[in-house]
């Protein structure tokens, strides 16, 4: 293991690391139980400003369920903040109303309405009045993804995988947020279009939004992070820059397939 990659959660709380930025969020001694039964133990992150911090590991090592807690969708324990505020007991309002924005595994989005109009809908709850505001964000989400706009009038049911997952990304996108939370936005989708899809993930750094990108595609999402974390039955089991983890020996084994080293 690389003496960067350190093999448990953060040690030492976010406020305590010398020279780091003000995390966007930081998680620390974070659990979340369904009933009796604890899915996540424990967990410590942080995204820092302009980061794209990726959450890797197998089925069921909890990834959603604490994506869905951050997001304040799952009751939690433990500590939760958001730049520099503690939040005591994370709601989807607190968490929406402070610029967090969560595009969900399933991407929800309303089918017998247009491309358009589930744009809108993104914008709704932080734009409640100003229309003008809305169609300026709508136009930027256009450039951002331009087949969104040559399918403004379609309905979304209509879209292919790879423009449902830009919609629903350029749906969140709509409430201007500071942080993104993505659940599995390859899932289900071919090799190219996960690329094009993360390629505008990744570009969105510049935008100054931070990303928290969960998913079981670890080389897709190392390829985009700037650093990672090994989620294993509901503990970080591995953390790191994420060009070393798509470089260390048990990510390749486990997660990147037959040995093979990453060009
Ligand atoms: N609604 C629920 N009720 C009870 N247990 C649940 C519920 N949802 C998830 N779990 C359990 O919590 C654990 C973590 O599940 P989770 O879906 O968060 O994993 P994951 O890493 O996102 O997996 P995948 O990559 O397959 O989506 C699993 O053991 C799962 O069975």
């Amino acid at each position: 293991m690389s003496a960067r990659l350190a093999a448990a959660s953060d040690a030492a709380p976010v406020e305590a690391r010398p020279g780091a930025a003000r995390p966007v969020l930081a998680l620390e001694d974070f659990h979340v139980a369904y009933g009796a039964v604890e899915a996540v133990h424990g967990v410590a992150l942080h995204i820092d400003e302009g980061e794209i911090v990726t959450v890797i590991g197998p089925n069921g090592a909890g990834k959603t369920t604490l994506l869905a807690a951050a997001m304040g969708l799952l009751p939690s324990r433990g500590r939760l903040r958001l730049g520099g505020e503690v939040i005591a007991r994370p709601s989807v309002e607190a968490m929406v109303a402070r610029g967090v924005a969560l595009v969900p595994e399933r991407r929800e989005l309303f089918g017998e309405m247009s491309v358009e109009d589930n744009l809108l809908l993104g914008g709704f709850y932080r734009w409640r009045t100003g229309r003008r505001d809305q169609r300026a964000r709508m136009a930027e989400v256009f450039a951002i993804f331009p087949r969104l706009q040559e399918r403004r009038t379609q309905w979304a049911s209509t879209l292919s995988g790879g423009e449902r997952q830009m919609l629903a990304i350029g749906r969140a996108l709509m409430a201007r947020p500071r942080l993104l939370m993505l659940d599995e936005p390859s899932l289900g989708l071919a090799p190219l279009i996960v690329r094009e899809v993360l390629q505008v993930v990744g570009a969105l750094r510049t935008q100054g939004v931070s990303v928290l990108l969960v998913e079981q595609n670890a080389r897709a999402a190392l390829q985009v992070a700037d650093r990672g974390y090994v989620l294993e039955t509901g503990r970080v089991a591995l953390q790191g820059p994420a060009a070393e983890l798509l470089h260390d020996r048990r990510i390749i084994d486990t997660y990147l397939g037959l040995g093979q080293r990453v060009a």
